[in-house]
């Protein structure tokens, strides 16, 4: 298999380079820690999403879990590219709606979501809720009520199927905080609660099983046990679902053992597995929804470094220090996550030290890449950090009053800033001097 780190795109002046432009160019224009995105890899995956289902000549919608990376240009480049996006949070959907998102596209999730979030998804008329508890059903009931309108939803269940993925991001499991359990009947509650409910329009059913999967076993195990449940409720309620959600999940690579399926074939092997059940369940055919994240847009970036300090303890280790660290990038910290290195100003130079790359924040477990075999670095070198599209930007923090980076759309050659670096006084700016 080829190495990522061979994978990625090298100019002429042998510097990496991201959708054409010259990560060097890149550093010194904006400043670093900086993430930088290739846009036309973002597009090729819309469209690696997409053609799958028209070749497999069935409905579908491709919804982008906007949590991946929420930015205003990003929901204008989605939106553009004809895809809806989902949103858990009212600060996520304003900021699709601020970014261009058509509201019908909009589709909102959350396990407590609070009422002033539904009212704003009522009042913006977005184009579905699926609806996770009993609470939400009786809240979104009474602002419906109060303002006289009515609203599309979809029936989370938790399927009761394990995804084999870190424990923190699987979701699909009977103890999953997420959705309506079907084995203690809570789901078939939910069910005839909005059957029943004049101002909720039961559009289908969702399931999500969990996140960065590498095979499409567990999602065709979901959708058996969905399909199961939507046979037994036409028979016991003539519920007929227009729309199967079965969610996002789809795995990318962050190290070159990584081997998810492709995005066309997670797809063939979903609408193939829909199409047999649906059929042996003599169902109507349902639009098949899935929601990508981090598939859209994990491979499409990489996060940029300028290496500082270094420490050798001879025989046990070598640190090398990187002005950002777990304020851009969580995901090691958080899930053990894995990721791959490359030196942007010299990336084919021969490869001689295996070394622990670590963020400048006060905190031992601030690692970045654990083992990276690197040429022997400098201060001043640019490091790049592979595969950080998904959920770097979008869960950095301030911690250590950092600022967080700068993000920058790159294509044919052009660069472009999409989010500004955080400045001291921006962090500041809800504090009160009393
Ligand atoms: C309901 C739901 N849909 C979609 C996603 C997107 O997941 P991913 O980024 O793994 O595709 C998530 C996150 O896991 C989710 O909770
Ligand atoms: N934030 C997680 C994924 C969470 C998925 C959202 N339900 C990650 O970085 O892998």
């Amino acid at each position: 298999m080829t190495k990522l780190s061979e994978t990625v795109e090298i100019n002429g002046a042998g510097h990496l380079a991201i959708g054409g432009v010259d990560a060097l160019k890149l550093a010194k224009k904006y400043g670093t820690p900086l993430i930088a995105y290739d846009v036309a890899k973002i597009k090729n995956q819309v469209k690696r999403f997409k053609q799958a289902f028209i070749d497999g000549n069935v409905p579908y919608r491709v919804t982008y879990a906007s949590k991946a990376f929420s930015a205003l240009a990003m929901y204008r480049l989605i939106s553009k590219e004809g895809l809806g996006c989902d949103v858990v949070s009212g600060g996520e959907l304003y900021a699709a709606l601020k970014g261009g998102m058509p509201p019908e596209k909009i589709e909102f999730h959350g396990n407590n979501k609070l009422p002033e979030e539904l009212e704003l998804a009522v009042d913006s008329k977005i184009g579905c809720i699926v609806v996770d508890n009993f609470q939400e059903i009786s809240f979104l009931d009474n602002i419906l009520k109060a303002k006289k309108t009515k609203i599309s939803v979809t029936l989370r269940v938790a399927p009761g199927v394990e995804a084999e993925t870190h424990k923190y991001i699987s979701t699909g499991q009977e103890n999953s905080k997420f959705g309506f359990d079907v084995r203690s009947g809570q789901a078939e509650k939910a069910l005839k609660l909005l059957l029943d409910n004049p101002r909720m329009n039961l559009k289908g059913v969702h399931c999500h099983i969990g996140s960065q999967i590498f095979a499409a076993a567990g999602f065709v195990m979901a959708i058996n046990k969905m399909v199961q449940l939507l046979k037994a409720w036409k028979e016991k309620y003539d519920f007929t679902a227009e729309i199967l959600n079965i969610g996002g999940g789809f795995g990318t690579r962050y190290i070159d053992s990584d081997e998810p399926l492709p995005a066309d074939e997670f797809v063939k092997q979903i609408v193939k597995a829909v199409k047999e059940k649906i059929a042996e369940a003599k169902l109507k055919f349902p639009e098949i929804w899935i929601e990508p994240g981090r598939a859209l847009v994990g491979e499409s970036a990489v996060t940029l470094y300028t290496v500082g300090s270094r420490k050798d303890v001879e025989g046990v280790c070598h640190f090398v220090s990187v002005d950002g660290g777990m304020g851009d990038n969580i995901r090691p910290a958080l899930y053990q996550a894995k990721y791959e290195a490359v030196l942007a100003n010299k990336p084919q130079a021969l490869k001689e030290q295996i070394v622990t790359v670590v963020g400048k924040y006060c905190e031992s477990g601030d690692i970045l890449v654990r083992d990276a075999l690197l040429p022997v670095t400098h201060p001043n070198d640019t490091l790049a950090i592979l595969s950080t599209g998904a959920y770097g930007y979008t869960m950095a923090s301030n911690y250590n009053r950092n600022p967080r980076p700068a993000v920058v759309f790159c294509e044919n050659g052009k660069d472009k800033l999409v989010i500004k670096r955080e400045t001291y006084a921006d962090m500041l700016r809800c504090e009160l001097s009393l």
